[in-house]
């Protein structure tokens, strides 16, 4: 195979193969790329002329240092879990083995991995090469993603979506020097969204530009085969969605358990908030029923949903319909809304998400209309709910009745909240409804309803565990009290959980820091920490997090080896106090050893396979350093 160097790769019209490098062709000659150069520079923290390095490659190089990746280290985290009977795996086989059977003469490595980047098959008849890949972790189960490794052709094209070839010295990382590789995503020919990657790795001085027309092509078999081999679920929403819509005026949206399909109409009233909700409506046991929906945008549809049967399977419905019908415009007589929603003292963040809810209770509040408030553990909502009443009505009585301190005695906690209701101004919070017994949350139905006019604003508080999405059959109590209770309530505002809004994390972190009253910072890897943590406590679980640094540091900062060992896992199951115990031993001894697995499991006297094994069990992932 010709040997070439990037400044090679040019098409018939003197272009880049990307279109986005100068010319190598004979006539006015722009500079030609140096990327060996310009990478010097980079990593000298120097200015890169453009005309030296491509593109989308200076881009990937400014990626990988935000995450931090070590240019001298390979350090790909390991996953072993891997489903060889996934669809991705089933439909990708055939075009591999066709692949790998043409080119097993070549200096070449086929390889497949999942969306994120971690390889799932390698093939390979060159043993030297096979060595070396070895060598650089680039072998099934280790995860090729920018932020762990920089600037490669698997990681890229993940990041960017598209089709990336990376040469030789293009890469970030001093250990990539030697290879070049190309990749093209694979995509769900349905939703468009990428499930995978495939790419060609050679040696550096054997790379060819047909390495990227050889990967997009079998990406396009690949993506024809999932649609071949696409689930018998999705054949079935997608037909009821096209049947249903020949016949119905309404807006349209049909759920499944990874696509959401939606008509124009339909795309047009809904936005995120309101799909999650859709969802939630979808998951109900008893199937999407007739209801009215306060959309986010304040306007209200009238939902009515149906279950479409999954034939092959027939245990789970294989989607829900939903139709939609706009039964108010925005009143144009009620109080005008700002257009954006105010600071509310004591609540940080200012996402989309927040905003939209921050928006929404203010309007409820100011117009009294009663308010459902739900959320996973911790999102903050009665903080939100707390801090609406003192900017719209501050000076009111506000009287908080929590459920949680129900215990024996009902009749005192139910005449507690007459007297507050009766008041007839002012703010009355029902926290934690989920705790009540169906007993007494049917004798607080009975006070609400006696109760309906009053002046003022009713906000009932739901702590919800994750969302249950349809098909999962996610459990639900089926003596669920707000059923029984949701009538009253003229509005519902879910609070996003934190992961779904990881922008206020900064803000978040300053306002609980200050109001620590202590005058520390974050160091950029304990905020990059700190984003990427799954936080199933929500916003709760960040202060006490930041509470335990704040205890644990040891210079003027708050560092990423000062958070708790459990924020730098997530286990898939709870773990016993024995796990969680080996768990903060392997974080410590990671930590202790900048990240190095084979010193940490010399330190704690376990193999480098073991290490391995529970880091990826107890899905130990201390950021780029680490791996
Ligand atoms: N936007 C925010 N800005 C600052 N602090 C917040 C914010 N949201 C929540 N908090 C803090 O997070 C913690 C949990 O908030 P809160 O008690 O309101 O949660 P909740 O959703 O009502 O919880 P639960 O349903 O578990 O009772 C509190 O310490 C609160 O001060």
């Amino acid at each position: 195979m010709e040997h070439l160097e990037p400044a090679h790769l040019t098409d018939a019209t003197g272009h880049a193969p990307d279109g986005t490098g100068p010319s190598a062709l004979p006539g006015p000659h722009p500079p030609r790329l140096d990327p060996v150069h310009a990478r010097t520079l980079f990593l000298e923290g120097e200015s890169v002329p453009p005309t030296e390095v491509r593109a989308p490659i200076l881009t990937s190089w400014q990626r990988s240092r935000f995450w931090g990746v070590d240019a001298d280290r390979i350090q790909a985290p390991y996953n072993a879990d891997f489903d060889p009977h996934s669809r991705l795996a089933t439909a990708a086989r055939p075009v591999l083995d066709r692949l790998a059977d043409a080119l097993q003469d070549t200096p070449m490595a086929l390889i497949l991995t999942d969306s994120k980047g971690r390889v799932r098959e390698r093939r390979t008849g060159d043993r030297a090469l096979h060595r070396h890949l070895d060598d650089i972790c680039l072998a099934p189960g280790f995860s090729y993603a920018e932020e762990y490794v920089g600037t490669n052709g698997i990681g890229t094209a993940a990041e960017d979506g598209r089709t990336a070839h990376v040469f030789g010295s293009e890469h970030f990382s001093e250990r990539l020097q030697r290879v070049s590789c190309a990749a093209a995503p694979i995509r769900n020919p349905v939703s468009g969204r990428v499930v995978g990657l495939i790419d060609l790795t050679s040696w550096q001085r054997t790379a060819s530009p047909l390495m990227t027309a050889l990967v997009s092509e079998a990406a396009a078999d690949i993506e024809e085969r999932l649609l071949d081999i696409g689930s018998e679920r999705e054949r079935a929403a997608f037909r009821a969605f096209l049947t249903s819509r020949q016949h119905s005026r309404r807006a349209l949206v049909t759920l499944t358990d990874g696509l959401l399909l939606a008509d124009a109409a339909a795309t047009e009233l809904l936005g995120p908030d309101d799909h999650r909700r859709l969802r939630e409506l979808a998951a109900d046991p008893s199937g999407p029923r007739e209801q009215r929906l306060l959309l986010s945008d304040g306007r209200t549809v009238q939902v009515r949903g149906r279950q479409v049967a999954d034939t092959a399977n027939g245990k789970d419905p294989a989607a829900y319909l939903i139709e939609l019908r706009l039964v108010t415009e925005p009143d144009e007589t009620a109080p005008r809304i700002p257009a954006r929603p105010p600071r509310l003292p004591g609540i940080a963040g200012t996402s989309p998400a927040l905003r939209g809810v921050v928006q929404q209770l203010v309007r409820h509040c100011e117009q009294g209309r009663w308010t459902l408030v739900d959320g996973e553990v911790g999102t903050g909502k009665h903080e939100l709910v707390r801090a609406v009443h003192r900017h719209v009505a501050p000076g009111e009585p506000y009287a908080v009745h929590d459920a949680a301190e129900v215990r024996g005695g009902a009749a005192d906690w139910l005449r507690a909240v007459f007297r507050s209701l009766a008041e007839d101004r002012g703010t009355v919070v029902l926290r934690h409804l989920d705790m009540l017994s169906a007993t007494v949350a049917g004798q607080l139905d009975a006070l609400l309803r006696s109760t309906a006019g009053r002046a003022g604003w009713v906000a009932a508080l739901l702590t919800r565990e994750g969302p249950a999405l349809p098909g999962t059959g996610a459990p639900r109590r089926a003596d669920d009290p707000v059923h029984a209770l949701r009538a009253r309530f003229g509005a519902q505002v879910t609070v996003p959980p934190l992961r779904h809004r990881t922008a206020d994390i900064p803000a978040l972190v300053a306002a609980v820091i200050a109001r620590q009253g202590t005058d520390v910072t974050c160091t950029e890897g304990a905020l990059r920490a700190l984003s990427r943590a799954p936080w199933p406590g929500n916003v709760r679980q960040l202060v006490g997090s930041l509470r335990y640094a704040e205890a644990h540091r040891t210079g003027p900062l708050i560092e990423e080896s000062d958070l708790p060992p459990s924020l730098l896992s997530q286990s898939q199951h709870p773990l016993s106090a024995w796990e969680s115990t080996e768990r903060d031993l392997i974080v410590q001894a990671l930590l202790d050893h900048g990240g190095d697995k084979a010193r940490a499991a010399k330190a704690l006297g376990i193999s480098r396979a073991t290490i391995y094994r529970k880091i990826a069990a107890y899905g130990i992932r201390l950021g780029p350093e680490t791996g």
